[in-house]
């Protein structure tokens, strides 16, 4: 059957578990790509170049924009992020679906990009704001500065909730993960109906006529 992979976005206030659950749905489907962002931050102990991010400097960041080489790209939290267009559309015509861990700015651009795919928006909340900040805290990578901040701008992230198609309450992991896997199916049943199922129906129909 002839498929477009999904545009799979996921959006939360910084530390609600997006990179957690993306991890997981993709331990659960390793066809799914992860879209590994372009950022100007400086990496955290851990993280890996070309597996958490590709860390860059402004200047080669903005030429990458300039040469239309991004999908989507925002400044968040004082640095730039952003999504590299080519890896997602050859994934598109693989027919595999791309995960895309970004903002809400990031999330409208996604949706209004050309890209024609079939888009599906996922926004993540914590339990509590006190909840958000014990696990930005327990994450145990971001100084006290970093974490006051993305505290004051988590409020301005959530007000964004009602542009998603989905919006969990990520309490307990393994529910929130088991949702995941529930919207992943239902939505992969959609886009095959869009697409080439009407083909194989009129195949299915013509072989016993
Ligand atoms: N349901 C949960 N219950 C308890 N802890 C959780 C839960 N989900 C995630 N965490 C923990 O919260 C911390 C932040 O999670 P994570 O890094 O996945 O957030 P994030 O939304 O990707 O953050 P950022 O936007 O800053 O990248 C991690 O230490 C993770 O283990
Ligand atoms: N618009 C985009 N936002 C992105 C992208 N990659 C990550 N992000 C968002 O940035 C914050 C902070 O991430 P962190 O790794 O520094 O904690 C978080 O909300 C991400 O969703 C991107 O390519 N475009």
């Amino acid at each position: 059957m002839d498929r477009t992979g999904l545009l799979i976005i996921l959006s939360s206030p910084s530390g609600a578990g997006k990179s957690t659950l993306a991890r997981r749905l993709m331990d659960w489907d390793p066809s799914l790509r992860f879209s590994v962002s372009a950022t100007t931050r400086p990496p955290r102990p851990g993280e890996v170049e070309g597996q958490h991010y590709y860390f860059t400097t402004p200047g080669a960041f903005r030429q990458m924009v300039e040469q239309g080489q991004m999908l989507e790209y925002a400044e968040v939290f004082g640095n730039l992020y952003g999504s590299p267009r080519a890896p997602v559309e050859a994934a598109m015509r693989d027919g595999r679906d791309t995960l895309f861990d970004v903002d809400w700015q990031g999330g409208q651009q996604i949706r209004a990009s050309a890209l024609g795919g079939h888009v599906v928006s996922i926004f993540v909340l914590p339990p509590s704001l006190p909840e958000l900040e014990r696990r930005l805290r327990a994450r145990g990578q971001d100084s006290d500065a970093v974490i006051a901040g993305r505290m004051e701008k988590s409020r301005a992230e959530i007000s964004h909730w009602a542009e998603y198609d989905y919006v969990l309450v990520n309490d307990d992991l393994d529910q929130t993960e088991g949702q995941l896997r529930a919207i992943l199916t239902a939505e992969r049943l959609r886009r095959d109906r869009q697409g080439g199922l009407g083909r194989f129906v009129k195949h299915l129909m013509e072989e016993h006529a």
